[in-house]
């Protein structure tokens, strides 16, 4: 099957990473990813995490770049990360679809929440790249 690229951003305010808690599938509510989604046909997938996070949190933002990588989800899904930050005055993100929480995370905190097995190697990466 064609994998299906799900896009995920690696939100940064600084030093801080946004990560976010699921509520629902049954099977993923109550951990935490990056905030995005599924690219839709058509998409770029610069353009649909913008969107992503306009429905999901409420914010505009901007793509900063790739993190290089791409992870395995239930197939045929992979996720790719960007790294991403707020535009001027948009406001705080509010979880406002498919989570129930959000935490702001500082260089010593990234691993104060239960991500999902999946996004571990994905934010280890983001983790590096925030420290060089
Ligand atoms: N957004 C996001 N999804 C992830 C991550 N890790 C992970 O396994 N997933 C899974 C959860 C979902 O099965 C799928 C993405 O689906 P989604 O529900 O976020 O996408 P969507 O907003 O486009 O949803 P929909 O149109 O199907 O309702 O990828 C991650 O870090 N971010």
């Amino acid at each position: 099957m064609t994998e299906r690229i799900v896009v995920g951003a690696a939100l940064l305010d600084g030093e801080r990473l946004l990560a976010a808690r699921r509520s629902a599938p049954e099977e993923l509510a109550g951990r935490w990813e990056l905030p995005g989604g599924k690219v839709e046909p058509g998409e770029t997938p610069e353009a649909a995490l913008v969107r992503e996070l306009r429905e999901e949190l409420g914010v505009d933002a901007e793509v900063i770049e790739r993190v290089p990588g791409a992870w395995p989800l239930k197939s045929p899904y992979v996720l790719h990360v960007w790294t991403a930050r707020l535009l001027p005055g948009t406001g705080e993100p509010k979880p406002l679809e498919d989570h129930d929480e959000l935490r702001w995370l500082g260089p010593g905190e990234l691993w104060d929440v239960d991500w999902l097995d999946q996004d571990v190697p994905a934010v280890r990466e983001v983790a590096a790249r925030l420290r060089s």
